[in-house]
């Protein structure tokens, strides 16, 4: 990553027009060349999350997508998305074997704070693939108990955003544009501050805001949405800053799209909305 130093002052709007796009796919392309995902999640009584994150990822594009998640929610993931492999694991040996196979990992939606959760970000924290660390994966990067590998993409809300940095909540809201590189330094990570105006903080100093958005989006698993995301793009080779900034922009466009229709909005009526936005912005084909 080049280690320039951008001003304070230096935050860019994500304006239409002067977004990273994906290049277009040559006529012969294959999955094996837009990558595998794995999405890791889902603990008893949030075993959603992990499926909207693997949806969001199928649907943006990337060759591939595999879920790990509880055993017991395997047959509806299977009934919901039969497209993702989707493998039971009851511990951390069972994703290691299927860790080789995988270009992107996508961590922590609906992960929990139990041992299972626990063990299986472990084997996370010591795989070189890029990630995507989200929800219960910051909360347990919050206690110190791990670490954050390189190549990481953090998206914390700021519940989480205070959690990281020993913060309030408030605090956090009072200076985000702070908050945002002061996670990015931190964890040397891009580091995707949600929220309203969302911020999006690279540790060579670059900072984008994004003022899309609507207040039908404040309801559950947008983030889960928007991890998934993150991470397909990645999988498409996009770098992580770039990734992260186009997922916000098409995320949140998104959101004022569906905002239109009012209260009400359902995580999942996201994602085809960001399949058409991102053909609009970056055609398949030339
Ligand atoms: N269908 C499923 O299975 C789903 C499962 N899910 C899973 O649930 C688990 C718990 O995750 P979670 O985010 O609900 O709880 P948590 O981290 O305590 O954060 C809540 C606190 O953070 C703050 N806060 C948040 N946003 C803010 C903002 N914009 N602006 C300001 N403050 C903001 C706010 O704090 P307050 O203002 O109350 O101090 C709020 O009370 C996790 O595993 C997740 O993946 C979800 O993904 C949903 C779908
Ligand atoms: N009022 C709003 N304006 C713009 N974006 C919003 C608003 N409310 C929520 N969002 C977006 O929705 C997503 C919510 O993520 P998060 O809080 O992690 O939800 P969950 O954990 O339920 O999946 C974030 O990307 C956030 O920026």
């Amino acid at each position: 990553m080049p280690q320039t130093k951008h001003a304070i002052t230096d935050v860019q709007p994500l304006l239409h027009g002067h977004l990273p796009q994906l290049a277009a796919r040559s006529p012969d392309a294959h999955k094996g060349r837009f990558g595998h995902l794995l999405v890791i999640g889902g603990d008893r009584g949030f075993g959603g999350a992990a499926l909207l994150s693997a949806e969001s990822a199928l649907r943006s594009g990337a060759g591939m997508v595999s879920l790990a998640t509880r055993l017991e929610h395997v047959p509806a993931a299977l009934a919901r998305l039969p497209e993702v492999m989707t493998v039971g694991v009851a511990s951390a040996n069972q994703l290691m074997g299927l860790l080789e196979k995988i270009s992107v990992i996508v961590i922590g939606p609906g992960l929990g704070d139990a041992s299972w959760g626990k063990s299986l970000l472990s084997v996370a924290a010591n795989a070189s693939q890029p990630q995507v660390w989200d929800a219960d994966a910051l909360n347990q990067l919050a206690t110190g108990s791990v670490s954050l590998p390189a190549n990481c993409v953090i998206t914390p809300h700021p519940g989480e955003a205070a959690r990281l940095l020993g913060l309030s909540t408030a605090e956090v809201q009072a200076d985000r544009l702070k908050v945002a590189r002061a996670l990015s330094q931190k964890f040397n990570a891009v580091a995707i501050l949600k929220g309203a105006g969302s911020l999006i903080a690279s540790p060579d100093g670059r900072v984008s805001r994004c003022d899309q958005g609507h207040p039908a989006m404040a309801t559950a698993g947008l983030g889960d949405v928007l991890a998934g995301l993150v991470g397909a793009l990645l999988a498409q080779g996009m770098p992580a800053y770039e990734a992260s900034c186009l997922a916000v922009w098409l995320h949140a466009t998104a959101g004022d799209r569906q905002g239109t229709f009012g209260r009400g909005l359902a995580a999942s009526d996201l994602i085809p909305a960001i399949r058409q936005l991102l053909e609009e912005q970056s055609p398949c084909l030339k």
